[in-house]
């Protein structure tokens, strides 16, 4: 016999999109969706001041954000820059900066007190960036880190990595690797898996899309859940680009060609779950 209710069964793995969204309609109030915001929710470019959210996507969020129980954030941007792009969308939670930063449903921006007495070493670390590292070099301050870019000219990736890890090792810092990019943060173990881990405590189901090394940790982070909940769901999903090779589509159960396929993706979500 059938069971009663199909759509609260743990589906087994590998997995499909379409049986991914039955499993979760059936627990679409208690289920959480995160989203990293560079190369998942935008596409990437040359500039990351300059860079959007993908067609489709903003539209997509705030229709999900009214059917789950919360749409969230996750990027090593500051929660000042995704307000820019999300503020206006409501029921939709900021993690800034790994999760050093949070604001929830539109309120003020809260930082790990922890981090505060850094703030002075990585503004002395993005000057000395400036004036040490060759031109072509893209110094971003974002008061608790600092990130060294070299996507347009790639043929520095070596200088700019050595000089962040020496300057790491010389103060204390930790180094995240990325995507055309090295970036510096205080000590400590906040990250993206980290976030996850106490974001899902009273969920009963969640979905985080990626495109980074960095999401793996948030990632492993449901899997995790699941292994101590087995009436937890989670569903990794990651963005395909060619520069992190198949890292992180190899730790998902879903790959989504792009932030652009990503829209329509979420789009058909949104009808999935109504
Ligand atoms: O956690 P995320 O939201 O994925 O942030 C990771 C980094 O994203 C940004 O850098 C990346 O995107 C830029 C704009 O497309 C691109 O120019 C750069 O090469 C990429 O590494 C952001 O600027 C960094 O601060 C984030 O750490």
């Amino acid at each position: 016999m059938p069971p009663n209710n199909p759509g609260d069964q743990r589906p087994l793995r590998p997995l499909t999109a379409d049986q991914a969204w039955r499993a979760t309609s059936g627990r679409a109030g208690r289920c959480v969706l995160f989203f990293d915001f560079d190369g998942t929710l935008a596409p990437v470019g040359d500039d990351p001041t300059a860079v959007q959210p993908a067609p489709k996507v903003l539209a997509a969020l705030e229709a999900l954000a009214g059917i789950v129980q919360r749409v969230a954030i996750v990027s090593a941007r500051p929660v000042d820059f995704l307000r820019e792009h999300f503020g206006a969308l409501s029921g939709v939670d900021l993690y800034g900066l790994y999760g050093l930063e949070h604001s929830h449903s539109g309120g003020g921006t809260v930082t790990e007190p922890a981090a505060l007495p850094w703030v002075p070493t990585m503004a002395e670390l993005a000057e000395r960036a400036r004036a040490e590292l060759p031109p072509g070099t893209l110094v971003e301050y974002k008061r608790l880190s600092v990130a060294l870019h070299y996507r347009t000219v790639p043929a520095l990736a070596d200088t700019v990595e050595a000089w962040g890890r020496a300057q790491a090792d010389r103060l204390g810092l930790r180094v995240q690797a990325g995507r055309m990019v090295i970036e510096l943060k205080p000590p400590g173990d906040q990250d993206k898996g980290l976030v996850i881990d106490t974001a899902v405590r009273d969920a009963a189901c969640a979905w985080y899309f990626g495109d980074d090394v960095s999401d793996i940790k948030a990632f492993a982070a449901l899997r995790a859940r699941e292994d101590r909940d087995p009436d937890f769901l989670g569903v990794c999903v990651a963005v395909a680009n060619p520069e992190t090779g198949d890292e992180v589509s190899r730790a998902a159960d879903l790959t989504i060609d792009s932030p652009e396929a990503l829209g329509d993706f979420l789009t058909e979500a949104v009808h999935r779950l109504s």
